[in-house]
């Protein structure tokens, strides 16, 4: 399996606090540049402190890359895989001055995040800029390829449907036919969704096409169409800016207004069960459904399925082929197809923020 151009594999996430008193310092990097006040931090880190201070996000990662690495090796390719995190340690730019100083000349580059949006993609082609830059000359490499967007690869979704298919069977019998799946995600500000992808709106988009995707599956290994909405969690920011609704607590109150007797969260937009999913969907969500006495179950992320790991695979050999000048086949389910190996110029543009980023068509390593 050739990955030539490639020396490293380097895998982005978002990275969480480990225990208590890291909490409020990860929330002042999340926040950076935002002036949030240290007692709104404090607030808003309620959530973690709940929890002794430790988000699931880490350990996730790290079962996540040992499950990588070993099959990488089974496959018979020897790649040093690199783990960087934007908003905790281990560092992105600690990673990269490892990879510079190992002599790493090009990595393929696997983010914990599968959507179009400046959250959850150009936010991370600035920090990857970042940490080249701060570490070196960005010129000077290494050369990283982001990985393209995964929300319609098999490997992610699979695992998905099967989380789907397990959570409506173990609702009680007389619940399952008439159980309505809630895909969640991350809210968005509006503006941040009109200006997703190349075309704008692409965020959305991307949801609506893999629920789609995901509840013909169900329907298909079921025998049973089950009706289903795309709703949002995790809300944040200033009350007056609009963001993506409905968000999946309201969404419940109106269905409960409906009659909707049972529903399952499949918490699509995200890659492992981190706080977004364990606080806003198993507390919050869930409390809500009960108060409403409506059945609810959460179906499983991708997490360290097999299929989601040989994924990765895939997507490396694939730009490595891509990069060599071949024409692989690409993996991908739905109607939006692949989504491109180099963001446009401009992609997933944010007004608040003018910072350079990797891995796109107007990024110094491609443009020289
Ligand atoms: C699209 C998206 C993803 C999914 C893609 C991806 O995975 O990247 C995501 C993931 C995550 N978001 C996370 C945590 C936070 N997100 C925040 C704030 C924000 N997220 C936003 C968007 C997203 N966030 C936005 C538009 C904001 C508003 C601030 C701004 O305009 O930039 C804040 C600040 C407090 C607040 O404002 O709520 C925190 C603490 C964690 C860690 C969880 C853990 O610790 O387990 C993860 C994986
Ligand atoms: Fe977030």
């Amino acid at each position: 399996m050739d990955v030539s151009p490639y020396d490293g594999l380097l895998f982005v996430s978002f990275g969480g606090p480990e225990k208590t008193e890291d909490v409020v310092p990860f929330l002042e990097n999340v926040t950076r540049g935002r002036g949030i006040p240290r007692e709104r931090l404090v607030e808003v880190g309620q959530h973690y402190f709940d929890r002794g201070g430790k988000s699931p996000i880490n350990d996730q990662n790290r079962a996540f890359l040992a499950a990588l690495r070993i099959d990488l090796a089974e496959h018979g390719i020897d790649l040093p895989v690199y783990w960087g995190n934007r908003n905790w340690d281990p560092y992105l730019s600690d990673t990269v001055a490892q990879m510079r100083a190992d002599g790493i000349k090009r990595a393929a580059v696997f983010t914990t995040s599968a959507y179009s949006s400046y959250s959850s993609c150009r936010q991370y082609r600035e920090n990857l800029f970042e940490a080249c830059d701060k570490t070196g000359d960005v010129e000077g490499g290494p050369v990283l390829d982001k990985l393209r967007l995964y929300y319609n690869h098999p490997g992610f979704v699979e695992p998905v449907v099967d989380g789907v298919l397990a959570s409506i069977e173990d609702l009680p019998a007389a619940e399952r036919d008439g159980a309505r799946i809630l895909f969640v995600t991350h809210s968005i500000p509006t503006s941040m969704n009109d200006n997703a992808g190349p075309e704008g709106n692409a965020y959305v988009a991307q949801h609506l096409d893999v629920a789609q995707v995901i509840a013909d599956q169900v329907a298909a290994r079921r025998g049973v169409t089950h009706e289903w909405d795309l709703v949002y969690c995790s809300r944040s920011g200033a009350p007056h800016i609009p963001w993506l609704e409905p968000d999946v607590n309201d969404h419940l109150e109106e269905l409960a207004g409906e009659g909707v007797k049972a529903v399952v969260m499949c918490p699509v937009g995200f890659v492992s069960d981190h706080m977004e999913v364990v606080y806003d969907l198993d507390t919050e969500a869930m409390a809500t459904a009960e108060r409403l006495g409506i059945h609810a179950r959460r179906s499983p992320t991708a997490g360290e399925d097999p299929r989601f790991v040989a994924a990765v695979r895939d997507l490396l050999l694939e730009r490595a082929a891509v990069e060599r000048g071949e024409a692989p086949e690409r993996l991908t389910v739905g109607g939006l197809g692949a989504s491109h190996d180099r963001c446009p110029a401009g992609c997933c543009f944010n007004q608040r923020s003018q910072l350079p980023t990797l891995s796109g068509e107007d990024s110094p390593q491609y443009s020289g």
